[in-house]
């Protein structure tokens, strides 16, 4: 496997590839739900390169750039141990060699302002950004992200589709721990007692879907009871949110093609996860 610390390594190699590429953006402290996006893009192409890069440019004021777990060579190791092809880990001044006040950057409005976008004001802006600027880099055929980020998907999707890009976006199935959880990088925060409670987010998640699709129970009805649930167990929820899948929008009675986000605080730690479901005609 190789690992390219600079963007004109990358694209001194890039320019000898003559098969199918996949890229997997991650920013690194990787897990096995990023290993499976790896087994994912495998399938899909010939080469894999994974990024890892944190991205500056989509983190708040007050949020964990500074904290964020940097891992480089466990998560080397781990990649080589699963057959990627190359790493690509750029410096932050390879990627904004001007700076962060960049003049030039991608807008995906509308999905981008609600939920994780309302909360984390920039937050969409950066990825969208980002995740184009990764596509002109490594300029892959296909590229694979996780379910767990539903929203960045949706709007990765979006801003493909928009622009014209030509990468196929690829979204994998989130992977969890035996008990529900949804692996992530910042579960890594939690405390021994925290972790023991996280859970709770996806049972509640799972309980929600299940009265809506199997026993008819009244939306609000149900959201109220989920909310409830998470509040007693001691977590600060900052949404959540029942919607239909296609644009992220407030879901009606006659929308069949849902999922249900949460995010939601266990002490400092902000943890996200959703489920997709469908209502009975
Ligand atoms: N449990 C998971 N299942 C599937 N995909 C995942 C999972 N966790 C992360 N991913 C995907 O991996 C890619 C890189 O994500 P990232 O590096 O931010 O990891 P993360 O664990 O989500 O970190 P964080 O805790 O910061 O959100 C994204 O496409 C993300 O959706
Ligand atoms: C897609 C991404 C790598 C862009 O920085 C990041 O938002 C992530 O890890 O999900
Ligand atoms: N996994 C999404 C990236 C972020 O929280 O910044």
């Amino acid at each position: 496997m190789q690992l390219f610390k600079s963007l004109q390594e990358l694209r001194a190699w890039r320019a000898q590839q003559t098969g199918r590429i996949a890229l997997v953006p991650t920013m690194g402290n990787l897990h096995e739900g990023h290993l499976k996006l790896v087994d994912l893009a495998k399938q899909h192409a010939d080469v894999v390169i994974v990024s890892i890069f944190v991205n500056p440019m989509q983190f708040g004021a007050n949020e964990d750039l500074d904290n964020y777990p940097r891992t480089l060579d466990a998560d080397c190791q781990a990649l080589a141990e699963r057959g990627a092809h190359g790493v690509f880990a750029p410096q932050v001044s390879d990627v904004y060699p001007r700076g962060l006040a960049v003049q030039t950057y991608i807008e995906v409005p509308k999905i981008s302002e609600t939920l994780c976008g309302a909360s984390r004001p920039g937050h969409f802006r950066g990825v969208a950004t980002i995740v184009a600027k990764l596509f002109n880099m490594v300029q892959p055929h296909t590229a694979v992200f996780g379910e767990k980020d539903f929203q960045q998907l949706q709007v990765i999707r979006l801003m493909t589709q928009d622009l014209s890009l030509p990468v196929e976006v690829i979204g994998m199935p989130t992977e969890r721990a035996e008990d529900g959880l949804a692996l992530s990088s910042r579960n890594g925060y939690l405390s021994p007692s925290e972790r023991q409670l996280a859970p709770v987010i996806y049972k509640t998640l799972t309980a929600l879907a299940d009265a809506i699709h199997q026993q008819g129970i009244d939306d609000e009805i149900a959201l109220a009871g989920a909310r409830h649930e998470l509040e007693e167990h001691g977590f600060r929820i900052d949404y959540l949110e029942l919607r239909r899948r296609s644009d992220l929008q407030p879901a009606r009675g006659d929308d069949h093609e849902l999922v249900v986000l949460v995010a939601a605080f266990l002490g400092r730690t902000r943890l996200i996860d959703n489920l997709q479901f469908t209502r009975h005609a």
